[in-house]
C-alpha cells in the first residue's frame, strides 16, 4: 500500500513513512493510493467478534509490510487493553432508532484515545527497530493534546509538545496535558486559538530545515495513522446494527474533519452506511460549506463545546481531494485560495460532497438544552460535543438506524453539565485527584520562532 499526497507534489511513501513523516512535504496530507474494498462475508464475519479482532480485519490492508500479522495484531492488543469497557466502544440505544457510540472509555476519556493509544504503540515498534528519535509537535483543543500525552509519555524515542490555546480548554482538559511528571512530554500554553496553534503546527512541517534539525512528526489527525484507526468503530458498531445487510447513518460532532472522514473511508471500504451528518458548534464553517458552496474562514468562537472551535477544519482537504476525483492539482488551487480568506467549491465536488455528508448546527441554547433533555428523558449525561451531535441528529432521523457519536465523558466537561442538569459529573476513580496534582505548563506569545526555540532547547537537554 502506497501514500499519496491530496496535493500532489510529494513524495510516494509507505504507511510507516507517512505515519512517522505527518504533513507532505507539498503541505498535503497523505492518503492511501486507493482503498481496499472489504467483501459483504468479511463485514458478515464481524458480527460477535471481539473489537481487537474487527481492528485488524479493518486496518490490516492498509499497513503493507510495516508490521507483521502477529506484530500488528500485539500492537493492536496492548492499545486497548486499559480501556475501562470491555466493549471498548459500547453502543447505547436512546430511542427505536437512535443510538449512543460511547467512544469515551479509553484512558483520558475521549474518543482521540483510539487512534492515539495504537498510533502510541506503532511508533514505539518502529523507532525501536529504526533505532531512530523524533519530536511531536502536536497543536490541540483540548483532546487530542491530553491524549498524546497519555499516549507517548515515558517513551524513550520520543518528545511530545503540545500547543493549546491559553484558556480555551476545559480544566481537566488542561490538567490532563500539565499533570504528568514524564519529563518527554511538555504542555505549551499559547495566546491564541486552536487555528493559530494548528497554523503553527503546520509552519514548523513546512520550515524544512527545523523538520530536519529535531526529525519533527505530527500526530493530529493530519496523520493518516489517527484517521485509519478510527474507521474501526464505524464498522464494529454497525455490524452490531445489522450491516453489511442492513444500512446504517452517523452523526459525527465535528471540528478538524477527521472523525467524519473516517466514517467516508469506512462506506469507500464496503460498510453500507447511509448518511455521514456533520454536526457543528456556532463554529459553523463545515456546516456553512456544505450549505452554500463557499468555505469563508471566520473567527473561532469560545463554545461550551470548546475541543470543536475551529475554523480551519484540516481534514477537509482530504475531503476535497475525493470530491475532486483525486485531482491534487485542484486541492491546490483551492488550499492557495483559503491562504487568502476562503475558496468555492466547484460545483461537481460540492455535488460529491453533499452525496457523503449531510450537516447541522447546534447553538449554545440547543446544545445546553439537549444535555438537560437527554439526562432527562433518556438516563444519559452528555457531554457538550455529544449534545451537538444528538441535537443535529435529531433532525435527520428516519428508518435507517442512526448512530451519534459520543465523543468524550461528560466529566470532561463538568462546567456545562453541571449548569445544564445540576448534576456534577464526577471523574472516573482512577483520576479522582486530578485536581490535586501539581501542574506543569509552559507559557508562550503567539510566536513561531520563539515556539521553536523551547521546543529546540529543551530536546538538547
Ligand atoms: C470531544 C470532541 N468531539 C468532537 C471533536 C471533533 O472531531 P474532529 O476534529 O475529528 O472533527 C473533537 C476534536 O477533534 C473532540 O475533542
Ligand atoms: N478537537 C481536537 C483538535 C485537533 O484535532 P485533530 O483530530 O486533528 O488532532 C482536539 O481536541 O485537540
Amino acid at each position: 500500500m502506497r501514500y499519496i499526497s491530496t496535493r500532489g507534489q510529494a513524495p510516494v511513501l509507505t504507511f510507516e513513512q507517512a505515519m512517522l513523516t505527518g504533513l507532505a512535504r507539498d503541505g498535503g496530507l497523505y492518503v492511501p493510493e486507493s482503498i481496499p474494498t472489504l467483501s459483504t462475508d468479511q463485514i458478515a464475519a464481524m458480527a460477535g467478534q471481539s473489537y481487537e479482532e474487527i481492528a485488524y480485519t479493518v486496518m490490516r490492508p492498509f499497513i503493507g509490510d510495516t508490521f507483521s500479522d502477529d506484530q500488528f495484531r500485539d500492537l493492536i492488543a496492548q492499545a486497548y487493553a486499559g480501556f475501562g469497557h470491555a466493549a471498548r466502544a459500547p453502543l447505547v440505544q436512546l430511542a427505536p432508532n437512535h443510538f449512543l457510540l460511547e467512544l469515551f472509555h479509553g484512558p483520558t476519556l475521549a474518543f482521540k484515545d483510539f487512534a492515539m493509544k495504537l498510533i502510541g504503540q506503532m511508533f514505539e515498534a518502529a523507532l525501536t527497530r529504526s533505532g531512530d528519535r523524533v519530536t511531536i509537535v502536536g497543536a490541540t483543543s483540548g483532546d487530542t493534546g491530553s491524549a498524546a500525552i497519555e499516549a507517548f509519555r515515558g517513551l524513550d524515542a520520543v518528545d511530545v509538545f503540545i500547543l493549546y490555546p491559553h484558556g480555551r480548554v476545559s480544566e481537566v482538559q488542561r490538567r490532563q496535558m500539565t499533570t504528568p511528571t514524564e519529563s518527554n512530554v511538555h504542555a505549551i500554553a499559547v495566546d491564541g486559538d486552536f487555528d493559530d496553534c494548528q497554523a503553527m503546527v503546520k509552519d514548523m512541517f513546512n520550515d524544512f530545515q527545523f523538520r530536519e534539525d529535531v526529525r519533527l512528526a505530527g500526530v493530529n489527525s493530519i496523520n493518516w495513522g489517527r484517521v485509519l484507526a478510527q474507521v474501526v468503530y464505524y464498522f464494529s458498531s454497525a455490524v452490531s446494527l445489522g450491516a453489511p445487510l442492513r444500512e446504517v447513518s452517523f452523526t459525527v460532532p465535528t471540528g478538524n474533519f477527521g472523525d467524519v472522514f473516517a466514517g467516508f473511508i469506512a462506506k469507500q471500504m464496503g460498510l453500507p452506511i447511509r448518511d455521514l451528518v456533520v454536526a457543528t458548534n456556532t463554529n459553523d464553517i463545515l456546516h456553512r460549506t456544505l450549505e452554500t458552496g463557499a468555505y469563508t474562514k471566520g473567527t473561532v468562537t469560545p463554545t461550551i463545546s470548546p475541543s470543536m472551535d475551529i475554523q480551519v477544519s484540516s481534514n477537509f482537504e482530504r475531503a476535497l481531494f475525493y470530491a475532486y476525483g483525486q485531482d491534487g492539482a485542484a486541492v491546490a488551487g483551492q488550499m492557495d485560495d483559503l491562504k487568502r480568506g476562503g475558496f468555492t467549491v466547484s460545483q461537481g465536488a460540492i455535488d460529491a460532497l453533499r452525496e457523503t455528508y449531510k450537516s447541522g448546527r447546534a447553538s449554545e441554547q440547543e446544545t445546553s438544552d439537549a444535555i438537560t433533555a437527554y439526562v432527562r428523558d433518556h438516563g444519559e449525561l452528555l457531554c457538550p460535543h455529544t449534545a451537538v451531535g444528538t441535537h443535529v441528529a435529531e433532525a435527520h432521523l428516519g428508518t435507517t438506524p442512526m448512530v451519534t457519536l459520543a465523543t468524550a465523558h461528560p466529566a470532561k466537561f463538568p462546567a456545562a453539565v453541571e449548569r445544564a442538569t445540576g448534576i456534577h459529573p464526577p471523574l472516573p476513580p482512577r483520576m479522582a485527584d486530578l485536581y490535586d496534582r501539581d501542574e506543569r505548563i509552559t507559557r508562550a506569545a503567539h510566536d513561531l520562532p520563539a515556539i521553536q526555540k523551547i521546543i529546540k532547547d529543551r530536546i538538547a537537554t
